[in-house]
Order: structure tokens, then sequence, then C-alpha cells
């Protein structure tokens, strides 16, 4: 699903190394992957090179055999729209639009048709366990709660790659393990690639393989 070669990425030309090189992943259809590292190693800046929000300085990103690496701003934010899925720590889970509002926004920007929008969006909440509340308002749910609707919302529109950056930092450990398993769950139902950048050995170990992100690429964490 997810092919990525030698993968380079350098901000500062003068700097004498890369930031990372020889970053070589792959991710089937159905299967999550954990990337961990030192703090600055440069995890959050893959992941936005792969979701096309950062420009690579070489190597190679295919999503369902697409070459994306050099694809332009516009054709990347197409690409994002219909077969991207993003979890962020964050949330970004819009306040003055109900629970089924946020989970149908991926499908409203697909130009889905607003009665199927409504029942794929329902249909996901009723995945996560929040069907009862679907019209009720963001600031009246905890923190996992919401975490819960961003995954709804990220797999609604059947992605082809879920990319989530510390889906439960802010959460405690025991909401952590149940929403991370739910996130998996859910990307492995929807045959999508997962890839997962996380601090938490907890978190990462629950993936299908963790991986150590270095300046060299990444490795097998033993
Ligand atoms: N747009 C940018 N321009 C210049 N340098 C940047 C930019 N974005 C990130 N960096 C630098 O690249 C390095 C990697 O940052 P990144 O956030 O990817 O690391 P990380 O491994 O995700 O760190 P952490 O685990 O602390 O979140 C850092 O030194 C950061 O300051």
């Amino acid at each position: 699903m997810l092919e990525i070669r030698r993968l380079a990425k350098r901000f500062d030309p003068a700097a004498p190394a890369a930031l990372f090189e020889g970053v070589d992943l792959d991710v089937a259809a159905g299967e999550c992957v954990a990337i961990v590292g030192e703090s600055g190693v440069g995890k959050s800046t893959l992941l936005n090179c792969l979701a096309g929000l950062e420009s690579v300085d070489s190597g190679s990103i295919r999503l369902e055999g697409r070459e994306l690496a050099g694809l332009d701003d516009d054709a990347f934010a197409r690409l994002r729209r219909s077969r991207y899925g993003f979890v962020f720590q964050a949330f970004h889970i819009l306040p003055h639009l109900t629970l089924a509002q946020n989970v149908a926004l991926p499908l409203w920007l697909l130009d889905v048709a607003e009665g199927e929008a409504r029942e794929r969006a329902g249909a996901m909440l009723a995945r996560v366990d929040l069907a009862a509340r679907a019209d009720d308002w963001p600031r009246h749910l905890s923190g996992g709660e919401l975490q819960r609707v961003a995954i709804a919302r990220a797999l609604v529109h059947r992605p082809a790659l879920v990319l989530a950056d510390e889906p439960t930092g802010n959460l405690d450990p025991g909401r952590a393990a149940a929403v991370l398993e739910l996130l998996l769950e859910a990307v492995r139902e929807a045959g999508a690639a997962g890839v997962l950048v996380t601090h938490s050995a907890a978190a990462a170990a629950r993936a299908d393989r963790v991986l150590r992100l270095t300046a060299g690429g990444l490795a097998p964490e033993p």
C-alpha cells in the first residue's frame, strides 16, 4: 500500500548532514507500524513528508502504486482529501460543528451526497461507540471521547493511508490504551496502511511493527 525508498530530508542546506536519509518503509494494507526515536530526530517531519506538507530532498514515496514525491501542492491537496486520514494529539475537532458534522466533514469535502454522508458518519460514530452523542457538541466530551471522534473522522472516507502523530499523548494510560486499540482496529478493518508516531513504548508495542528512526534511516526495534 505504502512504499518508501531512500527518502532524505534536509532543512538546512548548509548543515553537514541531512536530518534523515536512507528511509525505507513498506506498510501493507491493514497494517499499522509505529515509528519511535529520539526527540528532534525527525519523526513528525517524516509524517509531514508523507502527507506532502514538507518537500523531500530525494527518494520515492508510493501510495497505492502512485509516486507522490514531486507532486505539486494542488495534486497533493486533492490526494490528502481523498486518500489520507489524520489523527493528531490536538484533535482538530471543530467546536461549532456537532460530532456527526465533524465526522462527515471529509465526505462533504469530497462532495458525497448529504444523506449518504450523514449515514456514513453515523455508522463511524457507532463504530467508535459514540452513536448516542451524534448531535452533541465537542465541548461536552472528554479528551478520550474527542480522540474517538477524531478516529471516526480519519476513517470515514475510507483512506488508503492513516497518519497518526502522538494520537494518545494527552490521555491517561488507561484511556490511551483503549483509544489506540480502537485506532489500530479501525485501520485494519478499513484495509488502510497506518503510520503512527509516538514517544510511548506501550503505544508502540500495540502496533504490528515498531521501527526506530535515526539520521541513517528506519530500523526494526528489537
Ligand atoms: N519547518 C522547519 N524548518 C526548519 N527546521 C525544522 C522545521 N520543522 C522541524 N524542524 C527541525 O527538524 C528537527 C526534527 O523535528 P521533528 O519535529 O520532526 O522531530 P521529532 O522527532 O518529531 O521530535 P519530537 O519527538 O520532539 O516531537 C528539529 O530539529 C526541528 O527543529
